[in-house]
């Protein structure tokens, strides 16, 4: 049987659907993401620790949960919204629903929402807390809850989601079609150390496919330790929550800048700009989805972007300490640094996509060079 549940943002909006997934409670930032698909990838991010994403498309589920499309081991979403919940997957690759794996992992949903209506609200208003709850509480005390949950501004959530030790990875991206297993990385031309501070599978899949042998190491390595590792370059990943509360890890990366090529994305990126003497500023909804056009103001040319933040690097704090390499066309903000004396650059947005458009993949080619010399 279908049991009622209610959306109740922090400002007081409220909305009535049908919930999915775990039957229960969930707070979280409640953000969206105009991707059509990859919502399985889009989930298990960890940069979405301590969100609830609402997707644009109306539809979702069809094409059910394969362990294959997770980013990391599990969903890191705390919430979903959708406008309509298809029950019967339609995938060869899928082993279950998306209703079923969301159960399965504790995550609650709620469907049959007007979710224009949300986005257009989160739109105009704000990225806000909010609560799913199937629990049958009232919506003035479901509206308090979202009321006094911590949002976003100040959480260091990228420490906890780190690995808590270092480990190898050094298998390139694997050819679903195929049905081959990949191999491990035999000759690697480079040595790469990645800070993990929530970062997602396929960015390592895709330092592989050029030549390294990665890595990874907990968010509160120390500089000493990673130079100590003598790598070829390191690499600064994506994470979830704000990155100036990300304890210590402007001061490490200050360390690291110059004394070896850097490659950041998303939290990388914007941890780049901290360690710079820059500043990052919440934004008022942020940008997640797979259409961001972004210019790359070295080449002239425009990219299709996937991404997923909700900070941003102010360009003025940057003082010309860094090149402003990348635009995003919709609204002038910062998504891309380089500091060409160090041999470091860093995009806002997700060359790896996975879900999204792939212009941005040369990125990956562009570390490899870098780090060639
Ligand atoms: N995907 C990411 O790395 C997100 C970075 C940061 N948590 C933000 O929301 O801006």
């Amino acid at each position: 049987m279908t049991k009622r549940a209610v959306l109740a943002l922090a400002d007081g909006t409220t909305f009535e659907g049908r919930a999915f997934g775990a039957v229960g409670e969930t707070v979280g930032e409640v953000v969206f993401n105009t991707s059509m698909f990859g919502y399985q990838e889009i989930l298990t991010d960890p940069s979405y620790v301590g969100q609830i994403v609402t997707m644009t498309y109306p539809e979702m589920g069809n094409v059910g949960a394969t362990p294959e499309d997770e980013e990391a081991g599990k969903p890191h979403a705390v919430g979903m919204v959708v406008r309509a919940l298809a029950s019967q997957p339609s995938n060869w690759r899928a082993t279950e629903s998306l209703d079923a794996y969301l159960k399965r992992h504790n995550v609650a949903g709620i469907e049959g929402l007007d979710t224009r209506r949300l986005v257009r609200h989160l739109r105009t208003h704000g990225a806000q807390m909010g609560v799913i709850s199937s629990e049958g509480l009232s919506a003035a005390a479901l509206t308090e809850r979202a009321r006094s949950a911590h949002g976003m501004e100040g959480l260091d959530l990228a420490t906890g989601v780190s690995t808590k030790t270092p480990y190898v990875f050094d298998m390139p991206s694997p050819d679903v079609f195929s049905g081959q297993s990949a191999q491990p990385l035999t000759n690697p031309r480079f040595e790469v150390v990645a800070y993990d501070y929530g970062l997602k599978k396929s960015m390592l899949h895709f330092l592989v496919d050029v030549g390294c042998r990665v890595t990874v190491v907990p968010a509160t390595t120390t500089a000493d330790e990673v130079l100590a590792r003598k790598p070829h370059g390191v690499f600064l990943a994506n994470g979830p929550g704000d990155p100036a509360a990300v304890k210590g890890a402007d001061r490490t990366v200050a360390a690291l800048l110059g004394k070896v090529p850097v490659f950041g994305i998303c939290l990388g990126h914007q941890i780049m700009a901290l360690a710079l003497g820059g500043r990052t500023y919440k934004m008022k909804f942020g940008h997640r989805g797979g259409n961001q056009p972004v210019k790359d103001l070295t080449t002239g040319k425009v990219e299709i972007t996937a991404q997923n933040h909700g900070f941003a690097v102010d360009d003025a704090s940057l003082k010309g300490k860094a090149v402003v390499t990348h635009i995003n066309l919709n609204d002038g903000t910062v998504e891309g640094l380089a500091v060409p004396d160090a041999r470091a650059f860093s995009v806002q947005y997700h060359p790896e996509a996975s879900p999204g458009p792939h212009d941005a993949r040369y990125l990956f080619g562009r570390f490899a060079k870098l780090m060639a010399g």
